[in-house]
């Protein structure tokens, strides 16, 4: 078997909430204060693992993290027993509480930037988890993102974990999400794109207006040097700065790619044609350009829809696929260009839809769900057997998310410390499934 990709979606945890922490994330902000459904989140996105294994595709599962993060809480000044410490940060500061009750690492598309080992000089598979620092709520995910990956990609051999960048904005890192990797078969040595939002260490840059930037130029050419990539092998691209202002938060809201292809929207970079230019000076492979114009879509119907965040994935037959939200089918136009597209001559032949809206309304789409990793049969053999997605472990999965998970939760659940002691109570038993060992600081306390 030759290398292969795999996708790693992060299971959805126990406290999954609306509480609006994501300025410049429309979708966050919209669905504010909203009862969530944990348990349809969860298995919301169970399906569409099991789907992906159905294709004949490998899939991974990751852990999500510990909430309520106690230990941060208690790190600015609440104390007491547990239960003593959510009751004062639900009177004296409601939205840190609600920060440390996210759910957000379901993204893992943010958990970390993946550098396969047909890319990296010294052939080792690397990872490094993203600083996440422009959201409070996601800066307190890179250190157990570490435990998880290293849990789950437990061999020094194959793979290589690095410390996520200096938790500071100057090196802010979304991992992933402004990360993508072009090639011609999976093992062979790739184009990776890292786009960022702006320039942290040069003034007078063009930057956005009205919402941040998360990613900068100095976060991604760090994690380059990190992995060993050669300057032949990286390309660097501003995002532009208007689609920022727009509500493209990260690059994978408006563009994707997989193999030869880059799927995207025509204002998604700042010198589209340099960066062009530069692919195909650097791939010794025919690249596929699918540039949608704003005539056929806008960027606010991809803003609203996520066309650009969908997972393109290869086929067993050789064929792309695209894996879509509901969303995209109930858009007419996005619909009519998708349509189109599967008849047009490019690689992707066929479109499938999933209903995430659980996450959807987070600002989550199927590119979020999942972290991309490009596997030679030796890694993939090296990979903790228990995370690779099977009928049986889907079975388990949901027996446990219905055993566990609540079917509401509002903002006045985040002061129930029964919440505390069911998250952790099903977390504990996740290890157990998923054979990863003690993750969690509440299980080295
Ligand atoms: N595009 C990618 N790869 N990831 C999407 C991440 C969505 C996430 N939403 C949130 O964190 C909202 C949480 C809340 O508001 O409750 C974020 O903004 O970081």
């Amino acid at each position: 078997m030759s290398t292969i990709e795999a996708n790693f979606d992060g299971l959805v945890g126990p406290t999954h909430n609306y509480a609006g922490l994501s300025e410049g994330n429309v979708a966050s902000l919209n669905n504010a204060k909203d009862i969530s459904n944990p348990k349809q989140a969860a298995l919301q996105g169970l399906a569409k693992m099991k789907a992906l294994h159905d294709l004949g595709l490998v899939q991974g599962v990751l852990a999500p993290q510990e909430r309520p993060d106690i230990e941060t809480l208690k790190r600015i000044g609440f104390t007491g027993s547990d239960s003593q410490v959510i009751e004062q940060a639900y009177q004296q500061a409601p939205s840190i509480l609600a920060s440390c009750y996210s759910a957000s690492s379901m993204w893992t598309a943010n958990a970390a930037t993946v550098t396969p080992s047909a890319d990296s000089l010294d052939n080792k598979l690397h990872f490094t988890p993203a600083n996440l620092t422009n959201k409070f709520h996601r800066s307190i995910e890179p250190q157990v993102t570490g435990n998880v990956l290293r849990a789950v990609f437990n061999d020094e051999q194959h793979f290589s974990h690095h410390l996520h960048l200096p938790e500071n904005e100057h090196f802010g890192d979304e991992g992933a999400a402004n990360h993508t990797r072009l090639c011609g078969a999976h093992g062979d040595n790739g184009i990776e794109v890292f786009t960022f939002g702006r320039y942290a260490f040069k003034k007078g840059m063009p930057e956005p207006k009205k919402f941040p930037a998360r990613q900068t130029f100095e976060a991604s050419q760090a994690v380059a040097r990190m992995h060993q990539l050669d300057s032949q092998n990286a390309v660097f691209v501003q995002q532009n700065p208007d689609v920022i202002d727009q509500g493209v938060f990260h690059n994978d809201v408006i563009a994707v790619g997989n193999q030869n292809v880059l799927f995207y929207h025509e204002q998604a970079f700042l010198n589209e044609q340099a960066f062009i230019n530069e692919v195909q000076q650097k791939a010794d492979f025919d690249v596929h350009f699918v540039r949608v114009n704003n005539e056929q879509v806008s960027v606010q119907d991809a803003v609203q829809t996520y066309l650009f965040n969908t997972q393109i994935v290869t086929m067993p037959n050789g064929e792309m696929s695209i894996i879509a939200p509901m969303h995209c089918a109930n858009n007419s136009n996005v619909k009519a260009y998708l349509d189109e597209l599967v008849t047009q001559n490019t690689p992707i032949k066929s479109v499938k839809f999933f209903d995430v809206n659980e996450s959807m309304k987070n600002g989550g789409g199927p590119a979020c769900l999942r972290l991309r990793v490009a596997l030679t049969q030796a890694e993939l053999n090296a990979v903790n057997p228990q995370c690779i997605m099977n009928d049986a472990l889907y079975g388990q999965l949901t027996s446990w998310v219905e055993k566990h998970y609540r079917d509401r939760i509002t903002n006045q659940c985040l002061a129930d410390p029964q919440l505390l002691i069911e998250s952790r109570t099903a977390l504990d038993e996740l290890t157990q499934i998923l054979n990863i060992g003690s993750v969690y600081p509440f299980q080295k306390s």
